[in-house]
């Protein structure tokens, strides 16, 4: 037995003999989580729409994922297939699986609730044990929203079956994934860095070993910390940078006004952070610097456009761009580099994206203030409001 060999033998001891449930087979669901799952012993079944994608993973039953990194290498993900999220195997595999994870996008969870209801009503009927449903979305709280929406479809039985058994740990995920052209449909590339939190008390039965994912009682801390510092900067990264004309994050970074204002906005909600968490100053003061290091990795090539998109999720009061001004306000702190992101996603522009349409409809329709107060949710005559309206009009030059 070759060292890699036995490697791979330990990895899978804790969970040989279980199947993970992975809802969506996108970037991070093969280019992390369900990656994470394969290398910790699981049989990994990913559920998708893509019918391609799932008749290629059914077919070929594993795929490679590319380090895009100064040690560049290739892994293999082994023991996987795929069942259609909306066709007759979803619900058996629910009821059958030991751990369900979903990477879908923070919208999708609403659609996939059903199917779970449906999926929980026949692992109570056929007596089944404890579960555990980790949504691993860019959303602060994603689990619990899930949750909330699968009672809203749920029989009585079924209700009574998950608030006793089935648990929904709320999860922070951090792994740059950009689209990527491989030999293969499958084929995914992926930044080295990695994080997974998960909350510790959200789990009903055993808390799954997974290598990489790592258990908190302070979820809180960590999700604010990656949603407000990583998904803050690479936002404004992206809004500035195609405003000024850059196709790319790397190449917005290589542009020196606009990495020094990516900068500000990392440091301005890194204070509300630091304040409001406790974390270390120096300590987060270096997160940030491997934040922006990870932003310029020449290795991948990360659209302005797919890290922009949605602008009107992003622009929502708890999101990356107001949810740490809120934060920074509430402490008396300086906010207005955050608040120049804000500014900057109002003028996004994509022709694939829905909601850059939507946000263009609207700024033309009801104007400018009525459109900042219904994404942001700040009044008119809020000072944070007033300081959107003139960054918006100084960017315009
Ligand atoms: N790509 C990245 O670098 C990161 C993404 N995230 C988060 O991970 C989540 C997924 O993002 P990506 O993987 O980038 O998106 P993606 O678009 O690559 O993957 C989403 C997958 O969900 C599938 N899907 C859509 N509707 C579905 C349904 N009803 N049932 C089952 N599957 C369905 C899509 O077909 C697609 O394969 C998002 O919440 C995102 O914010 C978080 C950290 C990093
Ligand atoms: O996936 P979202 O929420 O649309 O935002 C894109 C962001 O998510 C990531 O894909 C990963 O955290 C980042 O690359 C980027 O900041």
């Amino acid at each position: 037995m070759t060292q890699a060999d036995q490697t791979q033998t330990q990895r899978s001891q804790p969970n040989s003999g279980k199947m993970a449930l992975h809802f969506g087979a996108g970037n991070i669901g093969r280019g992390f989580i369900g990656a994470l799952l394969s290398q910790s012993g699981y049989r990994v079944v990913f559920a998708d729409i893509n019918e391609q994608v799932i008749t290629a993973l059914r077919e070929q039953g594993e795929y490679d994922i590319h380090i895009l990194d100064q040690n560049a290498r290739t892994e293999r993900i082994s023991g996987v297939s795929g069942v259609l999220s909306n066709g007759p195997e979803i619900v058996p595999a629910i009821a059958e699986a030991d751990l369900i994870t979903t990477a879908v996008g923070p919208n999708v969870l609403r659609i996939i609730a059903p199917t779970l209801a449906r999926g929980i009503e026949a692992r109570a009927a056929a007596g089944g044990g404890p579960l555990n449903i980790v949504a691993c979305e860019n959303k602060v709280g994603a689990s619990s929203f899930l949750r909330d929406e699968v009672l809203g479809h749920i029989s009585e039985e079924g209700r009574a079956y998950l608030e006793q058994n089935v648990g929904f740990p709320n999860a922070s995920v951090d792994r740059i994934v950009p689209p990527f052209e491989g030999e293969h449909l499958l084929d995914v590339g992926v930044e080295e860095f990695h994080e997974w939190y998960v909350e510790g008390p959200g789990f009903r039965g055993e808390i799954p070993q997974i290598e990489g994912m790592k258990v908190t009682d302070d979820l809180m801390a960590y999700v604010q910390r990656k949603l407000y510092t990583l998904n803050t900067g690479h936002a404004i990264a992206a809004y500035l940078g195609q405003l000024r004309g850059l196709d790319t994050v790397a190449a917005a970074m290589q542009d020196e006004q606009t990495a020094q204002e990516v900068r500000a906005a990392m440091q301005q909600s890194g204070a509300a952070l630091v304040q409001t968490h406790g974390f270390g100053a120096q300590e987060h003061a270096e997160y940030i610097g491997r934040i922006e290091q990870r932003f310029t990795n020449p290795y991948i090539h990360d659209e302005v456009t797919r890290v922009g998109r949605e602008p009107v999720r992003k622009l929502g009061p708890k999101e990356r761009l107001i949810g740490p001004a809120q934060m920074a306000k509430e402490l008396g702190l300086p906010v207005d580099a955050l608040l120049r992101g804000a500014a900057a996603a109002l003028y996004f522009r994509s022709a694939e994206d829905p909601q850059a349409q939507e946000l263009q409809t609207m700024l033309a329709q009801d104007g400018l203030a009525a459109t900042i107060t219904a994404l942001t949710e700040l009044p008119e005559g809020d000072p944070m409001h007033a300081e959107i309206v003139r960054q918006y009009a100084e960017l315009s030059h």
